[in-house]
């Protein structure tokens, strides 16, 4: 659905992204993970042509036979919201504290869709219905709500439009356990019912191993390895990935049991 072949990423005097290619195949959960600083950020945002003005992108990232990397920037703000929509760590930063909730979904219609304004009101309150919030926060302020609440509307109108991917930056990174666990629930609700593909970029190899179809591991820039969740976690063949799962507390104890011949 979307491939990404030879992408790099590079400022004046550094190389961030290296000669990279993958694909997120239609309604597929693709997990970028690596250590910090390894690329998998600027990866994301060069999809999108989000990428800080100090660095360029280069290779190509092709979408319904376009090369998303060459559009002007008014063609690439018809494609981002509409076809590929983002959600960030920082859902804070996505909202602007003096419109309501509501103002943030108008911006998405009128920039998007021609509805009359009764229609707008009605189709963002059912958004914020599907995902487990009341109709009522569509007047209320950003800062009224809470974070895990605010990453739901951000994830509300990232699929207002149905898009066929949605690239979510470690969404629940700045988010307690528990609220961290009903997004990605929520996502993977979402996810069945549009059909969209999802690449999500985390640090955590728990979710990863709940959610992901398939892994790519990122280091210095480079994909390293890449494949089904099942063929990463259970069989790496870098030792950086090992690392990766040895340092998840959660798998060391796993990995050791299943050692030991423990299956749980
Ligand atoms: N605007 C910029 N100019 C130059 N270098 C940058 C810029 N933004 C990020 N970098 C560098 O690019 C590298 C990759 O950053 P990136 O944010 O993609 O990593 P990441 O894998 O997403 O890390 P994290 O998991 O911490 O978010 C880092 O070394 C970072 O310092």
């Amino acid at each position: 659905m979307i491939t990404v072949h030879h992408l790099s990423v590079a400022g004046s005097h550094n190389r961030i992204v290296h000669d990279i290619s993958f694909d997120i195949k239609e309604g597929e959960w693709l997990a970028l993970v690596g250590q910090s600083g390894s690329g998998k950020s600027m990866t994301a945002s060069a999809i999108g042509q989000l990428l800080p003005p100090n660095l360029k992108a280069a290779g190509e990232v092709a979408y319904k036979g376009k090369n998303l990397l060459t559009l002007s920037a008014s063609e690439m703000r018809q494609i981002r919201g509409k076809h590929v929509s983002y959600i960030f760590q920082d859902y804070q930063g996505s909202f602007t504290p003096f419109l309501t909730i509501g103002r943030h979904f108008e911006e998405y219609q009128q920039r998007h869709l021609s509805l009359p304004r009764s229609e707008r009101v009605r189709q963002a309150k059912s958004a914020l219905v599907s995902v487990g919030l009341s109709e009522d926060m569509y007047t209320r302020y950003p800062s009224q709500l809470s974070g895990g609440q605010l990453q739901r509307v951000s994830i509300a109108i990232a699929l207002l439009l149905k898009p066929d991917l949605l690239i979510a930056d470690e969404p629940t990174t700045a988010l307690d356990s528990v609220s961290s666990f009903r997004v990605l629930e929520l996502l993977s609700r979402l996810q069945k019912e549009t059909g969209c593909a999802i690449l999500f970029i985390t640090h955590d190899l728990r979710h990863v191993k709940k959610y992901a179809d398939r892994i790519a591991v990122m280091k210095d820039g480079r994909i390293i390895e890449a494949g089904s969740k099942h063929e990463v976690l259970n069989n790496p063949r870098e030792a950086y990935t090992e690392l990766l799962i040895q340092s998840t507390p959660a798998f060391r104890s796993q990995n050791l049991l299943s050692a030991a011949g423990v299956t749980p």
